[in-house]
């Protein structure tokens, strides 16, 4: 069964053919990356399948429903869920408030009806503090949820982000670079956290520089070259293949021409 499927996505800026006849798909519980070289199209990618950009191509599908051109609310009532590249955590509010505000950013009509106390509101706050309280015991940090969020380790502000993104309790689980900036063992309990996630059902599409962590955790790989699907495949496939290690040999030698100058 397919839980997600992209087919054909495209899309410019100005003249430039940002991403190109991009297809694939994700079954449920599958971890599918998106690699690439610096501007290979990834973050564009991500934002056209979660509905932050509308596509000028091809077409985006959850469970066989034709979900393309639907904003992120109307995509999160349909099961997809996103995190992004810099962290969208209120910091000087409790971790437990942020978590409960995952919430409420998916309950439409829910804060207004919190503010003036409206019947229900008060049963309704118990509840998403509840099941905000079990998010963090999952991400492993219940003991931290009295805490100002900016009192947090970067590892565990990027567990706190992928707490808020598991509110909606989404099948499909959009991460982008959740271990950008994180230390080695930051990196590792990301790691497990997304593993524990998938294993639960959830699919998770995933953008990441960090190769190793890539390489572990990912089932299937889709490597993007100036905004064209170049190869795709398991792990030990595609690191293998000539037009992925040119592409990245390439970008690398770029870099290294502009640093010279
Ligand atoms: N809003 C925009 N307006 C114009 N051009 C854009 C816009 N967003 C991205 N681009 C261009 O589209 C291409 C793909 O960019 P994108 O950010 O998706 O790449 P990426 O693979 O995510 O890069 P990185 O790994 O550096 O984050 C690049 O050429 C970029 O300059």
């Amino acid at each position: 069964m397919t839980l997600l499927q992209v087919e054909g996505l495209g899309i410019d800026f100005g003249g430039v053919r940002a991403v190109n006849d991009v297809s694939f798909s994700l079954k449920p519980g599958e971890i599918v990356s998106v690699i690439g070289p610096n501007g290979a199209g990834k973050t564009t990618l991500f934002n056209m399948i979660s509905g932050v950009y509308l596509p000028k191509r091809g077409r985006v599908l959850i469970e066989g429903e034709d979900v393309t051109g639907m904003g992120p609310h109307l995509l999160a009532r349909r099961g997809l869920s996103r995190t992004f590249q810099n962290l969208q955590i209120f910091q000087s509010m409790s971790v437990l408030e942020n978590a409960v505000a995952g919430h409420h950013l998916h309950e439409k009509g829910s804060v207004l009806a919190d503010l003036f106390c409206l019947p229900g509101s008060r049963a309704r706050s118990r509840q998403s503090e509840t099941s905000a309280r079990l998010l963090l015991e999952r991400v492993g940090l219940a003991k931290a949820a009295e805490q100002e969020a900016s009192s947090l380790s970067y590892g565990a502000l990027k567990r706190l982000e992928i707490a808020r993104a598991l509110a909606l309790k989404p099948r499909v689980l959009l991460l982008d670079e959740p271990a950008a900036g994180c230390n080695a063992v930051e990196t590792e309990e990301i790691d497990h956290l997304i593993a524990e996630v998938a294993a639960e059902g959830v699919s998770i599409l995933l953008v990441e520089h960090d190769m190793k962590m890539v390489m572990r955790i990912s089932n299937h790989i889709v490597v993007l070259d100036h905004g064209e699907k170049i190869a795709e495949g398991e792990p030990a496939v595609v690191s293998r293949d000539p037009r992925v290690i040119e592409a990245y040999l390439g970008a690398q030698a770029k870099e290294d021409a502009d640093a010279v100058g």
